[in-house]
């Protein structure tokens, strides 16, 4: 069987379209969003930004991909999102949707499960136009250079998401490690990360191309994210609430959703370990 594909080849082969179809297709009322794993990621998303304060912060989004789902919980919080990826493809497909082109894929179920979680169904369509006001921009993004946004220059932001990024990007765990601390130097001190990834997936499927994924367990999620200065971990898992992914189109064994506080650096001197 052939090497499941890496980033060399996203540009040619990862076609956004067909991913958003096999991964954010729902009904035109978000109804399935109810039930499915996407539909867990967008409501525990919901409730990790309830407690941000609206309006003031700055939200970046790490390898968006095509993909406005999960950009629309942070948006009910920030007036300021950064999206970003490494895909031409994924770029474009994000750049029709915020210019409003007819040819873009259609979210209207994703806004109107948003807007029903608050009840407010019939006011749908201002979700879509907040989300469309705060994407400020979408950047091209490389978790394996040194500096993953050059020649982009911002200062930190106040939350850093990331969704099936970091482990499709990385190559192993050291990598997976680099990836965490290149992109938190992007991230305040104190500023919040939420990391949501697959446990133990080694491939996800787009359409009939296989694509690499870094295996990874739990434990080491968290023992790179406190490697990178992390601490105050919130972690829930799709099994938890009998959610999984689909099985035809990865092997990942769980889904887990970590959230986690930069830490301020250690002065120098002996490691000071965490108080039990
Ligand atoms: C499985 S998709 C996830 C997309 C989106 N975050 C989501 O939740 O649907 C993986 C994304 O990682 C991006 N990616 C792959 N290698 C990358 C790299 N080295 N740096 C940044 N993004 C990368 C791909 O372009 C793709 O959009």
């Amino acid at each position: 069987m052939s090497k499941p594909k890496t980033r060399y080849d996203y540009g040619r082969d990862f076609n956004a379209r067909k991913y958003l179809e096999q991964y954010y297709k729902t009904d035109d009322d978000g109804k399935g969003l109810e039930t499915n794993l996407s539909g867990f990621i967008f409501r525990k998303l919901n409730s990790l930004f309830e407690a941000c304060p609206k309006g003031k912060g700055r939200l970046m989004d790490v390898g968006t991909g095509p993909s406005i789902a999960y950009l629309i919980p942070g948006s009910l919080k920030f007036h300021y999102i950064y999206s970003t990826d490494f895909t031409p493809g994924c770029r474009m497909e994000l750049q029709m949707w915020c210019a409003g082109d007819s040819a873009a894929y259609d979210w209207i179920g994703y806004f109107k499960y948003a807007a029903r979680l608050d009840q407010k169904e019939e006011e749908w369509e201002d979700y879509e136009e907040r989300l469309r006001n705060s994407i400020i921009a979408i950047l091209p993004c490389d978790l394996m250079c040194s500096d993953p946004l050059v020649p982009e220059k911002l200062t930190p932001v106040d939350v850093l998401t990331a969704s099936f990024t970091f482990s499709v990007a990385a190559d192993d765990y050291d990598d997976f490690e680099n990836c965490l601390e290149r992109m938190s130097e992007y991230l305040v001190v104190g500023g919040t990360l939420i990391l949501t990834d697959w446990i133990d997936a080694s491939y996800y499927m787009v359409d009939d191309e296989k694509f690499h994924v870094c295996k990874l367990t739990e434990e080491e999620y968290l023992k790179a994210l406190k490697y990178a200065g992390y601490s105050e971990f919130e972690i829930s898992k799709a099994s938890d609430s009998n959610v999984s992914s689909n099985s035809a189109l990865t092997d990942a064994q769980d889904v887990i959703i970590i959230k986690a506080v930069k830490k301020p650096p250690l002065p120098d001197g002996p490691e000071v370990p965490d108080s039990p």
